[in-house]
């Protein structure tokens, strides 16, 4: 993913980045270190109960800015438990539409 990938491409350029890395394991990844942690995928739960807590306390603070970092950080990391789990992000459109 790069900085010109348009706006509404972007959760499927960093699914595809996720689904890169499961694959690839590159050493230098962020996204590495959670598919390889001695915690398994305990680890990746810790990280999205902190990412949801840091979400709702900006959220109580009104702080708009760290509500969408922190929201950013959660889906993020949601994502690489969806992948993780061999879900993709067509399923959870598809969960999604199902509810219209
Ligand atoms: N979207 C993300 C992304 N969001 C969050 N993070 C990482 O998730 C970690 C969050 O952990 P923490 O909350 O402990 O860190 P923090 O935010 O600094 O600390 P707090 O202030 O929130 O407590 C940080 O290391 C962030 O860098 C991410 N790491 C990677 N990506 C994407 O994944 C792509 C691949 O990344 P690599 O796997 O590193 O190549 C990147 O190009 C990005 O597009």
């Amino acid at each position: 993913m790069d900085a010109d990938t348009p706006t509404e491409e972007v959760l499927d350029e960093l699914f595809a980045t996720i689904e890169s890395r499961k694959a690839e394991l590159p050493e230098d990844s962020y996204t590495t270190t959670l598919f390889t942690h001695e915690k398994g995928e305990n680890y990746v739960l810790e990280k999205l109960g902190e990412e949801m807590t840091e979400t709702i306390l900006a959220a109580k603070d009104d702080d708009r800015e760290e509500l969408l970092y922190e929201s950013a950080d959660l889906v993020y990391h949601l994502l690489v438990l969806l992948s993780m789990k061999d879900a993709s992000l067509d399923d959870l459109r598809e969960e999604l539409k199902n509810r219209f």
